[in-house]
């Protein structure tokens, strides 16, 4: 990758980086970054380093040959898979890590080191491919913040593009970790997206952030098979959680089925 890279001197390239099994969220990222740039580079890594113990790092969805097909539909110029052992040699020994509120709250709460094992890859990735711009999805908007933050405090000259998300007709926001749910989770999946949407309205209605709150935390309630992580009203940027409303607020939830883990976001803001 840094060979070919180093022969595409001057080109401007847009990156997107992913875990692979691609779905629409992921050719979104794709189709910008090819209206933006000039070269586009995909990469396909499902990174160990930010898996937990008792996480599906082993059971996470692969499919190579799937992924390339769609990603040069969607305008890829060039695929990188690299191995585990390539990333990781014998003797690797570094990681990057993040400190403070962004990493420690939420998601880093619930996933200890999971941070440190994206924004490490992801340093990585960016000094391999060297992008001009790179392209992350709302999807995961803690990640998007906590990447903003790695990209200024180490000086990556990259710009961050963050995409809206894409979700299926009922609100779902589609995922890889989507094909663990059986036809009855499918069913009560939308459960987390339905909370995020009745803050929302609570939010436009003139309420406030406890009574949005409350609105999105009764609908969570609905499924009880639904086990939330944390449901919360937060600033855009730093994600501490909000008392009172500012431009932008978000809600971010996350929560765990049985068989799978759901995680999802929304501006939340009276307009
Ligand atoms: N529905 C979506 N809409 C927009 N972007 C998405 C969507 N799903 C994932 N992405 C983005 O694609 C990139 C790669 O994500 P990843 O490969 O982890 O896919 P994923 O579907 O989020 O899988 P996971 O099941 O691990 O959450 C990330 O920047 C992620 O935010
Ligand atoms: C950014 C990323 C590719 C790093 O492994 C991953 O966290 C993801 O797919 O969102
Ligand atoms: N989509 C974010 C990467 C992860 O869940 O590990």
């Amino acid at each position: 990758m840094q060979d070919l890279r180093a022969a595409l001197e001057g080109a401007e390239v847009g990156f997107v980086p992913t875990m692979g099994y691609l779905h629409e969220g992921h050719l979104s990222l794709v189709r910008r970054a090819r209206e933006e740039n000039g070269t586009v580079v995909v990469s396909v890594f499902v990174n160990p380093l930010q898996f937990g113990p008792n996480e599906d790092y082993q059971r996470y969805p692969r499919d190579l040959e799937r992924d390339a097909r769609l990603a040069r539909a969607a305008g890829a110029d060039l695929l990188f898979a690299p191995e585990v052992a390539e990333v990781y040699p014998e003797g690797f020994a570094t990681r990057v890590v993040l400190t403070g509120g962004l990493v420690e709250r939420w998601e880093g709460a619930h996933r200890p080191g999971h941070f440190d094992g994206v924004a490490t890859v992801v340093a990585k990735l960016f000094n391999m491919v060297r992008p001009r711009r790179a392209y992350f999805g709302e999807k995961d908007y803690q990640q998007l913040q906590v990447i903003r933050r790695l990209v200024r405090d180490l000086n990556f000259p990259v710009e961050v593009v963050g995409v809206p998300t894409v979700r299926e007709p009922d609100g779902l926001a589609l995922s890889s970790r989507n094909v663990y749910l059986t036809p009855e989770r499918r069913a009560q999946a939308t459960v987390l997206y339905r909370a995020l949407v009745a803050a929302r309205r609570v939010a436009e209605a003139g309420g406030t952030v406890q009574e949005a709150l409350a609105a999105g935390e009764r609908v969570l309630a609905e499924v009880p098979e639904f086990q939330p992580d944390y449901f919360a009203i937060v600033h855009p940027e730093t994600l501490e959680p909000l008392e009172a409303w500012v431009p932008g607020a978000r809600g971010i939830g996350a929560g765990r089925f049985p068989e799978v883990r759901l995680i999802d976001n929304l501006e939340v803001y009276p307009r």
